[in-house]
């Protein structure tokens, strides 16, 4: 942004030097309006941008592209007022080569926007029931919280659709909380809780459903494939890099994982009684258990 307006202050200055004023009568007031008012619209949406995307590589391409616009658009207003000799090939250069060349920019920069975007839009499906029932939700992961669990675990207990109940819990939490301290603890359940996000299907459906353990139900799941579920988001969170805030040390988590099957006409209850019952087990033998 500071590049660009250092180059549209360059080039008006540059003008001045090089060219003469144009009469007040010689400008042509409706161009003045049309060409300055697109090249301050442009600028705005520059700073839009700005403020409401991340750094990174597609805000650089929108940046540059919507750069190079507003400067051919600006140095199209400055002809209106200054008139440049024909032999100032810069004049020429800004006005018709740097359009195409933002326009070609901003695109490539839109085609990469729409690409990032469709892969949000498949993270936030997961979580898009969550927001229309606000009070379920859990404040630090902004996953659902166990009362939610129970809820929709009664809607498809009442379906005859086969489904596993899963419950995953961060093994030994409590002595990582005392050496790293609560807000660490905190991070850890937060970042956890993504890393469990991506490894789900967007039918799946995972809450917070205590301190550091998280119920997920997968439904149209059963048995074996359940299982290999579970241990491919054992593998994964046992190859996650946590990084302490402070020193970026580098802290590596084990979890352990109950699974049970949910049967037609079992209560919330029972089932969530099950799997507790499978991941005290789990937890023995330091992986995945499936009760029978
Ligand atoms: N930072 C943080 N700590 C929490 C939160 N909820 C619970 N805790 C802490 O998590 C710890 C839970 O300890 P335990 O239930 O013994 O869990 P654990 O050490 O993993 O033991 P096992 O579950 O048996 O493996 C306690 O020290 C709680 O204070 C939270 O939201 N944030």
């Amino acid at each position: 942004m500071l590049l660009i307006f250092s180059l549209a202050l360059g080039s008006v200055i540059a003008s001045i030097l090089v060219g003469d004023a144009k009469h007040w009568r010689e400008i042509d007031w409706l161009d003045v309006l049309g060409e300055g008012g697109s090249a301050i619209a442009v600028a705005i949406w520059m700073l839009l941008i700005l403020g409401s995307r991340p750094a990174g590589r597609v805000t650089d391409l929108l940046m540059l592209g919507l750069g190079f616009i507003f400067l051919a658009m600006w140095q199209d207003n400055l002809d209106e007022f200054i008139r440049i000799p024909a032999e100032q090939w810069w004049d020429a250069w800004l006005e018709s080569v740097a359009m195409p060349v933002g326009i070609a920019l901003l695109t490539y920069g839109l085609f990469h926007w729409h690409s990032e975007q469709l892969s949000i839009n498949r993270q936030l499906a997961k979580r898009e029931r969550l927001f229309r029932e606000h009070r379920f939700i859990d404040g630090l992961t902004q996953l659902g919280r166990a009362d939610y669990l129970k809820e929709q675990l009664q809607q498809h207990l009442n379906s005859t659709r086969p489904m596993t109940l899963m419950m995953v819990d961060i093994n030994e939490f409590g002595s990582f909380t005392r050496r790293f301290g609560h807000r660490e603890g905190d991070r850890l359940v937060r970042e956890i809780a993504e890393l469990l996000l991506l490894n789900l299907r967007q039918s799946d459906l995972i809450c917070r459903y205590a301190g550091d353990r998280f119920a997920l139900l997968l439904p149209d799941t059963q048995g074996d494939a359940a299982l290999q579920l579970a241990q491919e988001i054992e593998l994964s969170v046992q190859h996650f890099a946590f990084k302490h805030s402070q020193n970026g040390e580098t802290l590596y988590q084990r979890i352990s994982i109950g699974l049970t099957e949910c049967r037609s006409g079992d209560q919330p209850a029972q089932s969530i009684e099950r799997v507790n019952q499978a991941l005290l087990t789990a937890q023995r033998q330091h992986g995945c258990f499936l009760a029978a």
